[in-house]
């Protein structure tokens, strides 16, 4: 079953400049989905097009509805793209809290729960403007895994951390994928594609490679 499907899925710019060109692809229901390549290859812009947060041509079909610019989002998404979105002000629990307020079946178990699974102490008082590069990446992470959304896209997840936090990121992803989120990752880590993906595609110069045209 397909969770996501594109169709010549193309972005241009205005000066004609091609950033993504006839993208066929799916992501499947409870995969792993890594895309790879090089600094500059249109990984986030990629996944910026399936999300629908910026402007494409093509057809995008999410969960069997076609999906436009403009649109509701047809499924709910955990998303880490880029920089996460912190109040520097707040402590990473208070950041959390704010989040669940937008997602009603979340409990403030869960936000500890999920603190406490990317090794961040829920009853810390330090505020995320003092955080560490590395705490401020698992906070983003625990925003975008907040809530169990049917899909997952984090956007080079693993930028900030150490190897025994990839580890369990790998174990994490494995976790949540296993309770039935779909994942979408773009990295250029090798060594953590290797291990959580279950399936990979790579990109170069905005197109992907012949071996990743599936549809
Ligand atoms: N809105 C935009 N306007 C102009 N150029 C853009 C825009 N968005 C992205 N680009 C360009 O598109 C190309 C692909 O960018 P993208 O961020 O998708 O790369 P990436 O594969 O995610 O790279 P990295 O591994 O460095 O994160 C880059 O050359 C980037 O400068």
């Amino acid at each position: 079953m397909d969770l996501i499907i594109a169709r010549q899925l193309s972005r241009k710019l205005r000066n004609g400049t091609m950033l993504l060109q006839d993208i066929n692809m799916s992501v499947e229901k409870g995969e792993i989905l890594a895309v790879e390549g090089e600094n500059g290859a249109g990984k986030t812009v990629l996944l910026k097009a399936l999300l629908g947060l910026t402007p494409s041509s093509g057809d995008l079909i999410v969960d069997d509805r076609r999906f436009k610019l403009g649109d509701a989002y047809p499924i709910k998404a955990g998303i880490l793209i880029e920089n996460p979105s912190l109040i520097n002000e707040f402590t990473a629990i208070r950041n959390l809290r704010l989040l669940a307020t937008l997602l009603p079946q979340v409990t403030d178990d869960e936000v500890h729960t999920v603190l406490r699974s990317l090794n961040l102490d829920p009853t810390s008082r330090t505020l995320v403007k003092n955080f560490s590069l590395g705490m401020k990446e698992k906070l983003g992470i625990a925003q975008a895994l907040l809530g169990h959304n049917p899909l997952i896209v984090l956007d080079e997840p693993t930028n900030a951390l150490d190897d025994k936090s990839k580890m369990n990121l790998v174990l994490l992803v494995r976790n949540y994928r296993d309770l039935g989120s779909t994942f979408l990752i773009a990295s250029h880590d090798q060594d953590f594609i290797k291990q959580v993906a279950t399936r990979r595609i790579r990109m170069t110069e905005g197109h992907l490679n012949e071996k990743s045209q599936l549809v």
